[in-house]
């Protein structure tokens, strides 16, 4: 017979506890603040974008405000419920008393205002929010606490925990926007069909971020801007805590692809075989290796996948082998695949090393050495020679030197958009997904363009390269106190230290933040009456969400918010080309 739980072993071992998801120092906080502390507000703002990986061409200075809603389901009502709310006082206050009196010394903190809430039943604690999905000015706060009575400490008790969840799906959904509209405007320049630029940015990144939760919630991120995603739980959280319904709306989506695994596999048992059966002809092991990457690559497009979306991970050896020779052998088979239920049939090849702006664009000739007539050299093996940072540098094929999208043009050919932009053959295309950020987007795109390519032959995989190489400094999140009332005295509340550049400086006393033509405006030092108005709405209120929104209604607002640029309006200056 199976031993008893053991409940308490159980809650040792696992679980969040709420009052503990904060800094040690908050816990003194109730106790700092003056006796008769009647009011607390709060506010979570966006202060600076001066180490934000943006292009300034683009970036407007606005930030996608996201997280809220998920947040206070899952921690707000969800966790505080079930784990401190729905058991017994004396259990509730157990864990968070254990960790106070092992850290900081028996009794160091009173439970007592813990224990009033819990006789209180739920958090009174008010959120006022502009609805996720809206793109918020730095400086101004998408978001306000406010809390009263004796339960006041509770405005600025939830920073730790708000921030740490919420500052990065912000920044993320900034930065997949950003993308969007650097995909836009390309779109735009070179004719390429808008509707496209959602599946050109796809989310590579759950890999490499920090966490499960973590990449979910950036995921949902992405997805407000595209709908190509490899991050599967960012779809379960968009139907879990924004309204979304796969089965109505198109959340994201991905097609099949091979990893490296598969193919080095498939390939070095194919060579294996070679090996056997031809053990006595003579062929280099290199040669044995890329006729097995086209047998497999033949099976992989013919017999595995003979219609619809296929990706394939064509650098396992020689990238160039396969963009070229494996891909004229297998362009009759190519050609002849069927298109899937919803008329899709292409094979799309994917390099993931080397210089992603080289290897899909090729050499330009100042990036070559040249003779007097400006034309580049060729040595006796038809090789070229780049120009490296101390004279010459490396010998590149005429291959490297046209770029994978030109090498498959040279193959497949295409058709051309209205503005005269050459597109791939609708059989086959390419996604990079290696390192690729705005910087080296902007290049990818412009040198395609230069070349005489539509946007559209390439899509990006954006991955933790990008979505987890940001702080909280990205956009200079903080939760700052704005006013308190003491024994009936209304307190302005701020900071402005003199060591700092002005960054820090926050709002002052009671704000509103109102809609002017296309931007959200702070009003600080606000009367509490017009405090109580503009676009600062309530979504949270003792314990309950009084507003929600969905993914659709996000991915609306955040479209709606922006006007793309006049093509060619741009002047990319300061960006390498
Ligand atoms: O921006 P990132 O988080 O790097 O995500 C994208 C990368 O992740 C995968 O490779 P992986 O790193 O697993 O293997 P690799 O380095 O050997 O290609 C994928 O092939 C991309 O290259």
């Amino acid at each position: 017979m199976n031993a008893p739980i053991d409940h308490d072993v159980l809650e040792k071992q696992n679980g969040l506890v709420p009052f503990n998801l904060a800094d040690f120092y908050k816990t003194g906080h109730p106790g700092m603040y003056p006796a008769g502390l009647d009011m607390l507000v709060a506010n979570f703002t966006p202060r600076s974008a001066k180490y934000a990986p943006v292009l300034p061409q683009l970036f407007d200075g606005k930030v996608v405000w996201l997280g809220q809603q998920g947040w206070i389901q899952e921690f707000v009502i969800d966790l505080f419920g079930k784990r401190f709310f729905d058991v017994p006082k004396a259990k509730a206050v157990r864990k968070f008393k254990r960790r106070m009196d092992t850290a900081l010394g028996p009794d160091a903190v009173s439970t007592a205002k813990l224990e009033a809430l819990h006789d209180l039943g739920y958090l009174p604690l008010e959120i006022r929010a502009l609805p996720e999905g809206s793109r918020v000015n730095i400086k101004v706060p998408p978001i306000i606490f406010i809390a009263r009575g004796e339960h006041s400490w509770l405005a600025t008790y939830f920073e730790t925990l708000f921030s740490c969840e919420n500052w990065k799906p912000s920044t993320v959904a900034t930065i997949a926007f950003e993308f969007r509209k650097l995909l836009t405007y390309f779109a735009r320049l070179t004719g390429a069909p808008e509707d496209f630029v959602s599946w050109q940015g796809h989310d590579f990144s759950m890999r490499g971020m920090s966490g499960v939760h973590d990449a979910m919630r950036c995921g949902l991120g992405h997805l407000l801007s595209f709908t190509g995603t490899d991050t599967i739980p960012a779809i379960d959280y968009a139907e879990d805590f924004y309204g979304a319904d796969a089965d109505k709306e198109l959340i994201g989506g991905s097609i099949p692809a091979t990893e490296h695994s598969v193919m080095t596999l498939r390939i070095l048992r194919v060579l294996a075989a070679l090996k056997r059966k031809r053990g006595n002809e003579i062929f280099t092991e290199k040669q044995m290796r890329c006729v097995a990457e086209q047998e497999v690559i033949r099976e992989l497009v013919t017999e595995d996948y003979p219609e619809g979306m296929i990706s394939i991970v064509a650098d396992s050896f020689d990238f160039w082998n396969t963009i070229t020779v494996v891909a004229r052998e297998l362009k009759d088979e190519i050609l002849a695949r069927r298109p899937n239920a919803l008329g899709q049939c292409k094979v799309v090849f994917r390099p993931d090393s080397g210089d992603p702006v080289k290897i899909l664009t090729g050499y330009r000739n100042d990036e070559l050495m040249c003779d007097d007539d400006g034309q580049p050299v060729v040595d006796e093996e038809g090789k070229y020679v780049t120009c490296g940072r101390a004279g010459m540098g490396r010998r590149i094929t005429a291959a490297e030197r046209k770029g994978a999208v030109e090498c498959l043009w040279d193959i497949y050919g295409g058709t051309g958009t209205d503005k005269g932009f050459k597109v791939l053959d609708s059989h086959v295309g390419l996604i990079y997904g290696d390192s690729i950020t705005l910087e080296r987007g902007v290049r990818i795109l412009r040198r395609l363009a230069d070349k005489g390519f539509a946007s559209n032959n390439v899509v990006f995989g954006i991955g933790s390269y990008t979505y987890n190489m940001v702080s909280r400094d990205t956009f200079g999140f903080a939760l700052k106190a704005i006013y308190a009332e003491v024994g009936g005295e209304s307190i302005e509340i701020y900071k402005d230290p003199a060591t700092d550049d002005g960054t820090k400086k926050s709002a002052k006393g009671l704000v509103c933040v109102r809609r002017v033509d296309d931007d959200y405006v702070l009003y600080d030092r606000q009367d509490p009456t017009v405090f109580d108005t503009g676009s600062l709405k309530p979504i949270f209120r003792d314990g309950k969400l009084v507003r929600t929104t969905t993914l659709a209604q996000m991915r609306n607002r955040l479209a709606m918010s922006w006007e793309c640029p006049e093509p060619g309006s741009i002047d990319w200056t300061g960006i390498m080309p």
